[in-house]
């Protein structure tokens, strides 16, 4: 791999049966290649011995590189520097600045210099400008140190590295190694997602960021975490780490007996076990108060007998534990329990295929006398209803993070491509009604993400009951707005790429996988219509109790 080149020494290696060709200053054996190339063969013959940079990147974006590079680069050519900069692309788009490492040098300096939380941190990221929350490209911010720089870093490079490249066949195949999962608690993520203190006693001290004190996590650490994971463009890719954990383990972290914890929760935080929340049913939704799955208690006192089905279940059906909804009492949200079920006799999970976020496993369960330890209650028995509204404030946080990071992607995606692809003699980017697009793609991330950072403030500073009752309306309010926004720019991103984002994979793949992904976030975890309701209902009888006056 090391081997170095002459342009001529490549040029000699021009036959199909011998067919060398350079990237960026870096030599690619094709010849065995050649024969499975999506694009075809003659395509590449035609550039066999030849620079063929300019046509690499009409064709593809960088996950190809990152994915093929280890299998047919032979080396590069004697004329390319040795400490190259990190960029794989031979030419930044138009419009997009590379950090410099001198200027890079400077804002680290300013970043380590203080710890003040107002100074810009380290520049990451190609600086395109709304692609990435200003926070990492150079401007002043009240909500974050130099400790959410570092795990920002931290995470980007690790999804970067392994992660993306990926993805797209970890979609088609409609799963994610189980590594990746194991990996996420290695590395301490899942610990830190649960939207209250990092739960330290319960994961071994090897198994945690290394980057952050974990007396300083707080929600901004771990908004990043899921930001970053969203970066990789797949609802489904990111409901597979932590669509099912994010909303199953809450509950019983702050719910369980201490018993059932200390047994339960080590697993699951080092992502050896999965959990999943399962409360909604084939007949009712966002509905809760209403939910059939009973749970009566044996003769005996020890056990509860579960009966129900339950659908949509994110994770459902790798999943070990099921934080579940079930009624122990009479009618309407007074007589709903929760109860941690085991994976055990009677519990039955069947995946579902669904429109979009394929990688998540989507799951039917039937629970058909499942014998369920008392112990397991979360909470009081009939007063579920509660924990599993707060849990949805926490949900919707998670939500709006993943929507508003994938309307990023359609914009960034976006204007990469408006500057590669030529109309009618000029830049995608040149023309008026396209820089419109993404004008109109901008504002409304940009506003949104800003509400964002300051409810999560909120969060910070209120205690959990304030928190509940005066950060309920404008969560739900931001719920709608962020996957409003993220329909507008998959359907924007989705008009620019054209045909590319018609058909899967390839340049345009992203946007065409994000475009399908866009309903399994304007349904469930409350519509958009009963998000708006709320937003107006809860806001305005909250104001009232504390003395708005109309
Ligand atoms: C290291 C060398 C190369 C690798 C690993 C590679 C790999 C791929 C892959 C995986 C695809 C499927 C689409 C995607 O996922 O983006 C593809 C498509 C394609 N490639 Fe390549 N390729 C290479 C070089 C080239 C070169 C040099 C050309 C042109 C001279 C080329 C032209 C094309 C075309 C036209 C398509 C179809 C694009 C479309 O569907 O719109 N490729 N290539």
């Amino acid at each position: 791999m090391s081997k170095t080149f002459t342009v001529s020494d490549v040029a000699s290696h021009n036959k199909p049966d011998n067919l060398y060709i350079i990237v960026d200053q870096d030599v690619y054996d094709l010849t065995k290649f050649q024969d499975d190339h999506p694009g075809g063969k003659k395509i590449l013959q035609r550039v066999a011995g030849k620079d063929a940079s300019k046509q690499f990147w009409k064709y593809h974006n960088e996950g190809i590189l990152k994915k093929y590079k280890a299998k047919l680069q032979v080396g590069s050519l004697d004329t390319k520097p040795k400490q190259e900069e990190k960029a794989v692309k031979a030419e930044p788009a138009p419009g997009t600045v590379q950090v410099k490492p001198a200027a890079d040098k400077a804002v680290r300096q300013i970043a380590t210099k203080t710890e003040e939380q107002s100074e810009p941190l380290e520049q990451i990221g190609l600086q395109i400008p709304f692609a990435d929350p200003n926070s990492v490209q150079g401007y002043h911010s009240p909500y974050y140190n130099s400790t959410h720089a570092a795990l920002r870093a931290e995470v980007r490079e690790w999804i970067e590295a392994e992660i993306e490249p990926n993805v797209t066949e970890w979609d088609e195949a409609k799963r994610v190694p189980e590594e990746i999962y194991k990996e996420m608690g290695r590395r301490g993520y899942l610990a830190g997602l649960l939207g209250i203190h990092y739960p330290k006693e319960y994961v071994n001290k090897d198994n945690v960021p290394k980057c952050v004190p974990l007396d300083q996590w707080d929600l901004f650490h771990e908004l990043i975490i899921t930001d970053e994971i969203s970066r990789t463009g797949s609802g489904g890719f990111v409901w597979n780490l932590i669509g099912g954990y994010g909303i199953g383990c809450p509950p019983l972290v702050k719910f369980g007996k201490k018993s059932l914890k200390d047994r339960v929760l080590p697993g699951i935080l080092a992502g050896d076990k999965r959990i999943c929340l399962a409360i909604t049913e084939p007949d009712a939704g966002s509905d809760v108060a209403n939910l059939t799955c009973e749970a009566k208690l044996s003769e005996d006192g020890k056990h509860y007998i579960v009966n129900g089905e339950k659908k949509w279940i994110t994770n459902g059906i790798w999943s070990d534990y099921f934080t579940t909804a079930v009624r122990t009492g009479g009618e309407g949200a007074g007589g709903v329990s929760l109860l941690l079920i085991e994976r055990t006799e009677g519990v039955s999970t069947r995946r579902m295929d669904c429109q979009g976020v394929w990688s998540s496993g989507t799951t039917y369960i039937t629970f058909e006398d499942v014998k369920v330890p008392v112990e397991n209650l979360l909470g009081k028995e009939n007063q579920g209803f509660r924990a599993i509204m707060t849990n949805f404030n926490h949900e919707r946080i998670g939500i709006i993070i993943q929507c508003l990071r994938f309307s990023r992607v359609c914009y960034e995606e976006s204007v990469k491509y408006a500057h590669k692809r030529r109309t009618f003699g000029k830049k995608l980017y040149d023309h008026p009604v396209i820089r419109m697009k993404l004008a109109h793609m901008a504002r409304q991330i940009e506003a949104s993400y800003n509400w964002l950072e300051n409810l999560i403030y909120q969060c910070e500073k209120m205690g959990e009951t304030e928190a509940m009752l005066r950060l309920g309306g404008p969560i739900a309010g931001l719920k709608a707005q962020s996957t409003l926004t993220f329909e507008f720019c998959a359907r924007e991103a989705s008009q620019i790429f054209g045909g590319l984002s018609y058909s899967r994979g390839g340049q345009g793949g992203k946007v065409e996988r994000l475009y399908r992904d866009v309903r399994a976030y304007a349904i469930p975890g409350g519509s958009e219509e009963i998000m708006l309701d709320l937003s107006m209902r809860q806001s305005l009888r909250v104001a009232k109790a504390m003395g708005m006056k109309l």
